[in-house]
């Protein structure tokens, strides 16, 4: 588990963790002072040229109206011309004392609506349901200012944004930046296209989880740079392939090889030595004209050989680090088969669930009358080692039931297939989210663009997950270092194209390179800044 993990938190368990920190003699004025003061440096830092032209700040009355006054003091003293715009006075002991230490700085009267950069210190985590006027009016002061060409930036959260459960009530203005005060809130993972470029400040009490294990239940960790850096295999330098990882993928039925060749090209590219393609028979041409350098051969169970019950040694899947199975498997008979003899013969191997074979489980499961957990439980029961990597239709399958929207509710029936089956599950979504079979921590990917909202998507993570299978990764890490650096990629990509349409998978690929080298190699941040992911847009 990630114990140097960021923390990622609702609501309540931020302010909990402000209280916390006054109770044990931090004073809450020098809280904001600092939220406030990084935030300053963080403006000057990365917007020098828009500041130029002077800043207008919105603040409200609560405190995330305060750090907007410190803002406001401290871009003062740096030279810059502030205009504040207050929705309504501050009402809060430490707003009114920020108001009034920022008040010297405030000659340059109120926003013009020409201002290049804006400041959205409306509202924090203290909002609730609809947006009211004058906040509401002063809301729709910034979306304009957006629409005009401003770029905004948020303080803790976009006003309007549930810090808690990612709702973002009518009218809450999107931001660029949001500069998020001491941990991560999660509604902004939820809600990341509303959020923009998350950037998390110190406010001093500490960026990591720190073990805190009554509050383990639910919780979510982001592991941070250095723990993914750790977690990656470095690949040395007189490495031969048998060293490298030697990896299979099972999958392409007839008219589905492009699922095993996009996973078998992600494997080859995430470092594995040897991939063996195991697809149907008029698959494997195919897969040997578009990865030449991977192993193709068909399936060892033919429809005749399975009801003879005539056994195939699978001599390629022994010599296996780590299996996949199930991209373009198909949900036929032959397949179903193929399934219950890889599950079953191979249970020292790493495993990988994904796409129809977890289509079939739920399929056996009903024939059985038993839940798919259940079944997975009984399959995996000398192993610990898979991972199934369902989307949300195919986690609703699995459960019987749908997916729960909110969050918690969604957290809690994760976790409980995760333990109840005996495996690590990663429910792919926005943000991907991954369980554990012993009832840890939830471990959220936040990465990714909608570059990834695209057929095959999902095969490629599939690839990258199993070669790091198999060059020893524990099953948590190697789903969250692959589904890191696939969002990564994705990240890359978008950027690089200038945004999403006209994009491929293929740009997505051609980025894997450089999001390897950010996993290998985290950037440090500068002082005061904790993490920094960038827009997914
Ligand atoms: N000591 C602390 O607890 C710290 C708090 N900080 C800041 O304080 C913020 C939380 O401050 P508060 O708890 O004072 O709350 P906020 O400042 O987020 O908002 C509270 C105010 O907004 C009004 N409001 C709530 N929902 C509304 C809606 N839908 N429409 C219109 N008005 C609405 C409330 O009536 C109240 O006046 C954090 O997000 C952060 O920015 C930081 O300064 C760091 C330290
Ligand atoms: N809008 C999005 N933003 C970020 N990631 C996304 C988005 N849409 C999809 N993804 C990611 O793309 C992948 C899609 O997987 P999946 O639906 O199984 O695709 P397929 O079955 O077509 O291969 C998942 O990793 C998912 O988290
Ligand atoms: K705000």
């Amino acid at each position: 588990m990630p114990v140097s993990a960021l923390r990622v938190t609702t609501a309540a368990e931020a302010a909990a963790r402000d209280h916390a920190a006054i109770a044990a003699g931090t004073g809450s004025f020098d809280l904001m002072l600092q939220a406030g003061t990084t935030a300053a440096a963080a403006l000057l830092r990365d917007h020098a040229g828009r500041l130029a032209h002077g800043v207008a700040l919105f603040a409200g009355s609560g405190n995330n109206g305060g750090d907007a006054y410190i803002v406001a003091a401290q871009l003062a003293r740096a030279g810059v011309a502030v205009r504040v715009h207050a929705a309504a006075p501050p009402r809060t002991p430490d707003a009114i004392r920020a108001m009034h230490l920022a008040s010297p700085a405030l000659v340059h009267g109120v926003p013009t609506g020409h201002e290049r950069l804006v400041v959205d210190g409306l509202l924090g985590t203290g909002h609730k349901g609809e947006l009211r006027d004058p906040v509401l009016a002063a809301c729709t002061r910034v979306a304009l200012a957006r629409d005009g060409g401003a770029t905004v930036i948020a303080l803790d959260v976009p006003s309007g944004l549930d810090a808690t459960t990612g709702d973002v009530a009518e009218g809450s203005p999107a931001a660029h930046t949001t500069l998020c005060f001491g941990t991560i809130k999660r509604g902004l993972l939820v809600s990341r296209g509303h959020a923009g470029r998350i950037v998390l400040l110190d406010i001093g009490l500490g960026a990591e989880f720190g073990g805190d294990p009554d509050r383990a239940d639910g919780a979510w960790h982001l592991p941070n740079g250095q723990d993914l850096a750790r977690w990656l295999p470095p690949i040395a330098w007189n490495a031969h392939k048998g060293r490298r990882g030697r990896i299979a993928i099972v999958g392409g039925h007839e008219g589905m090889a492009g699922a095993v060749i996009l996973a078998a090209r992600a494997a080859l590219a995430a470092g594995a030595g040897l991939a063996h393609a195991i697809v149907d028979g008029p698959s494997v041409a195919a897969v040997q004209l578009t990865v030449p350098q991977a192993l193709a051969e068909r399936w060892p169970v033919r429809e005749s050989a399975a009801n003879t019950g005539a056994r195939d040694d699978h001599t390629t899947l022994h010599r296996c680090d780590a299996l996949a199975i199930g991209p373009g498997l198909g949900r036929g008979t032959r397949s179903s088969q193929l399934l219950e003899r890889v599950v079953n013969e191979h249970r020292d191997r790493p495993l990988v669930l994904d796409a129809d074979a977890l289509w079939l489980i739920a399929e056996v499961a009903n024939t059985l009358g038993t839940e798919s957990a259940a079944l997975l439980r009984h399959w995996t029961r000398h192993s610990r080692a898979v991972v199934c990597t369902p989307h949300e239709g195919e986690f609703a399958r699995l459960l019987g039931t749908a997916v729960p929207a909110a969050w918690d509710a969604r957290v809690d029936a994760l976790r409980q297939f995760a333990t109840r089956g005996g495996v690590t599950m990663l429910l792919k979504g926005t943000p991907t989210i991954v369980a554990t079979p012993d009832g840890g921590p939830i471990t959220v990917v936040p990465h990714g663009t909608p570059l990834l909202a695209t057929g095959g998507s999902g095969d490629m993570l599939s690839g990258l997950i199993v070669a790091l299978f198999g060059q020893g990764l524990a099953p948590l890490e190697a789903a969250v270092c692959a589904a890191t650096v696939h969002g990564r990629a994705a990240e890359l990509a978008t950027k690089q194209l200038g945004g999403v349409r006209g994009g491929t998978l293929e740009a997505v690929f051609d980025a894997l390179p450089s999001a390897w080298r950010l996993l290998e190699h985290p950037v440090s941040f500068p002082p005061g800044v904790l993490a920094d992911l960038p827009s997914p847009a």
